[in-house]
């Protein structure tokens, strides 16, 4: 059985993270590098129309079949995703009227001062690899803040397997290693300290694995697929990879005790921000996908623009370019539009950290704009002022009424 070690250079970890034994897939090297841009299409094609385009409704009326090459009706990703959102909303709801806390062991065997330690551990790799994030952490409660913290920690962690340094060792074997690591640290056998930090947060929390495993599935499909048919296909991608940390997040975040939205419809807020992130981390990296031979973005709205991937890897900015991007830039904005009405149903002290993170992703799209749409060989950047001044923008935000208090139920 291969053993994958890897640490040394790594500026993110230390020591406690570095057991390994055999049959484990060791991940400790939190390098700063990038993932492969990633994409989605909207299967509305029986609709006769683009969603984005025409004002986006609730998943639930989108139609819920696409159609393949062959004519025939399938189930779309955005129907199987949107059955996930409300498999966990139902176990929300279900679990807040259990006493949760008392059902579960609690922190899995790990000293308490082990588990401090743990949760430290993981704030320190937040704050390093994502500043402003983890200062928008500081105003959530402190279990609220840990908990978030060992969420991220595990993300970056499995996201590094594929996109990391070592991601050419990575086999669908080492992804499965890491999943049964995953049912151990959800059973309480947490298997090295930053594990230790989940397995206490699901002990805490009514979180469930299945997002944590979907991601792990996103990696997998990262292995395989360097090419996306169609805005299905990147769709489902995109919640493999980011819709996912939404629906990890509800739980922890909370829902403000005054909202009268549905749970449902904070979930699918929570899924729409991690997809518009995703594309957004999509549109912002193609030309760095590209050297990497990979390209996110749906080739069949790519062929309707009269665009080829010959394009993109010559990586010049023409007018067909610029128009294609437009629709790109549109369809993520709505994603965005979708998740702030869920922001405001958050409870009170998880909206800033999400406001802040949705503001300064979002834009990232101006930016690529004011780049001329040239994805090819400049990085779209939010400086540093922009980034500051998104800071009480995200706050003022924050102490808005939800939306469902101020329009009625969502
Ligand atoms: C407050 C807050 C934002 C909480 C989420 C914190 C958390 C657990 C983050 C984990 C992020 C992570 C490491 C994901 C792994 C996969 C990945 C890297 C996805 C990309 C993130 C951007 O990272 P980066 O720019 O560093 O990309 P590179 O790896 O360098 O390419 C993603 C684009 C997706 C991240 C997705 C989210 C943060 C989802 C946010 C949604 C919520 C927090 C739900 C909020 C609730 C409502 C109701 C709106
Ligand atoms: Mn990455």
């Amino acid at each position: 059985m291969a053993i994958i070690l890897v640490r040394a250079a790594s500026p993110g970890l230390s020591a406690a993270d570095s057991i390994s034994h055999q049959g484990t897939l060791q991940c400790s090297t939190l390098l700063k590098t990038k993932r492969p841009a990633a994409r989605r299409w909207m299967p509305c094609s029986l609709l006769g129309l683009h969603p984005w385009e025409a004002g986006r409704p609730s998943p639930a009326v989108y139609s819920s079949l696409a159609v393949n090459p062959a004519g025939e009706a399938v189930v779309s990703s955005e129907q199987k995703v949107y059955d996930v959102v409300l498999k966990q909303a139902a176990l929300l709801k279900r679990q807040l009227r259990t006493p949760v806390l008392d059902a579960r062991p609690q922190d899995m065997d790990m000293p308490r001062n082990g588990l401090k330690e743990a949760y430290d551990r993981c704030g320190e790799i937040c704050e390093e690899y994502a500043k402003t994030f983890y200062l928008g952490t500081m105003l959530m409660t402190e279990e609220r803040r840990r908990a978030i913290w060992a969420i991220y920690v595990w993300c970056r962690r499995t996201d590094e397997l594929v996109d990391g340094p070592n991601a050419n060792y990575i086999t669908p074997t080492a992804l499965d290693r890491w999943e049964k690591r995953l049912e151990d640290l959800f059973t309480g056998r947490p298997y090295d300290m930053l594990d230790a930090a989940l397995s206490g947060t699901i002990s805490r929390f009514p979180i469930d694995i299945q997002p944590f495993r979907d991601m792990i599935e996103g990696m997998r499909s990262d292995l395989r697929k360097t090419r996306y048919n169609n805005f299905d296909e990147l769709y489902m991608y995109c919640y493999y990879v980011a819709g996912t940390v939404g629906l990890m997040s509800v739980p922890v975040m909370g829902i403000a005790t005054e909202s009268k939205a549905t749970t449902e419809s904070v979930y699918s807020a929570a899924l729409a921000l991690g997809i518009a992130n995703q594309l957004t981390n999509i549109l912002r990296d193609v030309g760095e996908d590209a050297r990497r031979g990979r390209i996110y973005l749906p080739q069949d709205e790519l062929a309707q623009a009269g665009l080829s991937d010959e394009d993109i890897f010559k990586g010049v900015v023409t007018n067909r370019w610029r128009n294609f991007m437009k629709r790109q830039i549109k369809r993520a904005r709505m994603f965005f539009e979708e998740a702030e009405r869920g922001v405001t149903e958050l409870s009170q002290a998880s909206r800033w950290p999400v406001w802040a993170s949705l503001l300064l992703y979002r834009q990232i799209l101006d930016e690529i704009e004011a780049n001329d749409y040239n994805n090819f060989t400049k990085r779209a950047y939010v400086g540093k002022g922009k980034k500051l001044l998104a800071l009480p923008v995200a706050y003022g935000k924050s102490l808005l009424l939800p939306c469902s208090l101020r329009n009625g139920q969502t």
